[in-house]
């Protein structure tokens, strides 16, 4: 990636970096559109979502944006949300948004590096959340692979508390021919079951009766592989400070009920990386805490 070989500031050369990092629209979206010799990649302004991450020589883009998307500002469904500070909404109290203020609120680009392979690094904040008092940013490298990091940074006198979480929706041929691996042997606290504690027995796949998913899975670990035999491809998700896990598809019925899934839940499966349940980050005045993922696709043969 970026950081493993010699690198140059963009500044060497603008219409070099203008031509890998532009401006446009992605499903409709503002987007800020980074093009490099492995890959091409969408973030969108509004949420500083990844909204498309395609590899060279892929098929499909590696993550799902609903074809049914509602107006902004609705959160946007799909890509890879960014929720912060908190996941769900856990250890808050009143009417407040799912998944926290990031996915919502506007992000800019305040910095970016181009390699000398062509790989692009860029680092982007989101406006307006300065009242919340904790800090984000994001890194996101396009190269190969994606490689996305949150960072929060506490510039307060005290100890914050956190939960995370970067909500990738992964594109698959049919969630029900999919399987999950890294989560095997794990417990899973089941939402779609009030809650109740669960053995994971096997690979993750999808469950017959109701086919639906909401696990959460703390002490997960960090890497899980999507095996998907209909697009013969496996999909690595690798995180790094990254406790818990999270497997979600709402299935045919709770769809039925999202007027921006509907009849396409079978096009994705969440994959996330979180720090939440049980694993709530703890971040010491004047710290930072960062939540790395590293995206890559392979053949499944
Ligand atoms: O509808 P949203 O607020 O985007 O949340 C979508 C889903 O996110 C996570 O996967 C949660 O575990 C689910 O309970 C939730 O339904």
């Amino acid at each position: 990636m970026c950081h493993a070989g010699p690198v140059t500031e963009s500044g060497e050369s603008s219409s070099h970096r203008s031509r890998q990092i532009r401006p446009g629209t992605v499903h409709g979206l503002d987007a800020h559109l980074i093009e490099t010799p492995n890959a091409r990649a969408a973030i969108s302004v509004f949420g500083g979502q990844v909204l498309s991450f395609r590899p060279v020589g892929t098929g499909h883009d590696v993550v799902w944006v609903s074809p049914v998307l509602a107006d902004l500002p609705t959160p946007i469904r799909g890509g890879i949300p960014v929720c912060w500070p908190y996941f769900a909404r856990e250890g808050q109290t009143g009417d407040v948004p799912s998944h926290g203020y990031a996915r919502t609120a506007r992000w800019a680009i305040t910095g970016s590096v181009v390699a000398e392979t062509g790989e692009v690094e860029v680092s982007l904040a989101p406006e307006g959340l300065d009242h919340l008092g904790l800090r984000l940013s994001m890194t996101v490298r396009v190269g190969a692979t994606l490689e996305q990091g949150i960072h929060t940074h506490n510039p307060g006198a005290t100890t914050a508390r956190l939960t995370e979480a970067l909500h990738n929706y992964f594109r698959v041929s049919d969630v029900a021919d999919v399987r999950v691996e890294g989560l095997a042997g794990l417990t899973y606290a089941d939402k779609f079951d009030g809650g109740a504690i669960h053995p994971q027995h096997g690979e993750w796949t999808l469950p017959d009766s109701p086919a639906r998913s909401d696990r959460l899975y703390p002490g997960a670990g960090g890497t899980y592989r999507i095996i998907d035999p209909g697009f013969d491809r496996v999909i690595e998700i690798q995180g790094r400070q990254a406790r818990t896990a999270v497997v979600w598809n709402p299935g045919a019925e709770v769809a039925q009920g999202m007027a921006d899934v509907g009849p396409h839940w079978r096009e994705f499966v969440c994959v996330e990386i979180a720090n939440a349940g049980p694993d709530v980050i703890q971040i010491d005045a004047g710290a930072t805490h960062s939540m790395w993922q590293t995206i890559s696709v392979a053949p499944v043969s």
